[in-house]
């Protein structure tokens, strides 16, 4: 594939400064410009051949239509959710990602969650902070021989699932595409939703969201689980239907839940947010010095890969991509596997 000319790189979220370097390195003019409304990128965005984004720039249709020499949008971090990827297919640019180099800090900050419902430490020192000393409010109960339902078993959800084992956690788990033999080498049981669901103590979710994983926990598949349940989500917003996780919250059908990520981010309606059975982080999942750093170099040095006709061996249609059943593609930067989506 003949080389593609990159000139000039928008970074327009906070992105780890080697991503700026390495790019600047190899004669490309980067402008970094962060928390720009809609009106302010679709003004600027014609300037420039690349655009660089985390979770929180949402690269619309207009933005794209706006985009007269736009050739590459590099996503530093996993999910492209925040990317219409078909728009960007239509006017050929290319879409692309760091999906593994943020799968640790992620897989760490569920566990974190975990540990944290069943621990109640965040109410904990809240209620310290307060001058109070109450030891019988937040009575916890072991993870040790508990089990967690791990739905999506893909980098993160393998990440997971061996971490909580050490605290000695059965874990179980569903994935459509994950062959049930590389689940069980990994020590989760593979099983369906079905036999799932009314098994576990714990359930985390680690898919992409999409049609078929919008609402997977949602009033009916709440009533489907034990009584208590305790949920996370450190995927996407909407996975675990937001309405439907209150409603089990005030049931007492679900007994606590973890949440790094909202349908809206920041989320207006707190009610979620504020209920005393759950605990929550403002999307910190890959806000790690060293999955930031990894994604950020990973995304300057696939840019400049790709502007330089390398490792192009692989590229395939950007429908590939859809789902997150990506195949992986291409080896830069880093020694990981990096997904890329061509149109
Ligand atoms: N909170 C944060 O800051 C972060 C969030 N993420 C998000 O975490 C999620 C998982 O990321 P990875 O593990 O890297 O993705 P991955 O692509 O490695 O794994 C996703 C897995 O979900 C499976 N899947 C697809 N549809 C499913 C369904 N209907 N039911 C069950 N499983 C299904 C896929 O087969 C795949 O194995 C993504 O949504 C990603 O955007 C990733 C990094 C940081
Ligand atoms: O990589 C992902 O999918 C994430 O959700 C991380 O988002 P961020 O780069 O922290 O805005």
């Amino acid at each position: 594939m003949a080389p593609i000319r990159v000139q000039s790189v928008l970074i327009s979220e906070s992105v780890d400064p080697r991503c700026r370097s390495i790019l600047e390195e190899n004669g490309i003019r980067v402008t970094e410009k962060h928390n720009m409304k809609k009106d302010e990128l679709i003004a600027e965005i014609k300037d420039y051949d690349g655009l660089v984004v985390r979770s929180a720039t949402k690269v619309t249709s207009d933005i794209i239509n706006a985009a007269s020499n736009l050739k590459i949008i590099g996503r530093a971090g996993t999910g492209v959710d925040n990317v219409d990827v078909d728009a960007a297919t239509k006017k050929g640019i290319i879409v692309m990602n760091t999906p593994s180099g943020n799968t640790i800090s992620a897989a760490e900050l569920t566990c974190a969650l975990i540990m944290s419902l069943s621990r109640h430490v965040p109410q904990a020192v809240m209620s310290m902070k307060a001058g109070n000393w109450d030891r019988k409010k937040f009575m916890g109960a072991e993870l040790y021989g508990k089990v967690l339902g791990i739905v999506g078993l893909g980098r993160i959800g393998k990440e997971v699932a061996s971490r909580m084992q050490s605290f000695g956690m059965r874990t179980i788990g569903y994935d459509p595409i994950t062959p049930p033999e590389v689940a069980t080498s990994w020590g989760v049981e593979p099983m369906s939703l079905e036999q799932l669901w009314p098994q576990c103590d714990y359930i985390t979710v680690h898919t992409p969201l999409m049609p078929s994983t919008v609402g997977l926990l949602n009033d009916e598949t709440f009533a489907k689980c034990k009584k208590g349940v305790k949920v996370v989500n450190c995927a996407r917003g909407g996975i675990i239907d937001e309405a439907a996780l209150l409603r089990a919250l005030e049931s007492g059908q679900c007994g606590g839940a973890g949440l790094d990520v909202f349908i809206e981010e920041p989320p207006k309606d707190r009610s979620l947010v504020n209920h005393p059975n759950v605990v929550s982080c403002p999307h910190l999942g890959a806000s790690t010095k060293e999955a930031q750093a990894r994604c950020g170099q990973d995304i300057a040095q696939q840019i400049v890969d790709m502007v330089n006709g390398k490792n192009l061996v692989g590229a395939v249609s950007c429908s590939v991509f859809r789902g997150h059943m990506q195949t992986n593609l291409i080896s830069s930067g880093s020694d990981q596997q990096n997904n890329i989506i061509m149109t």
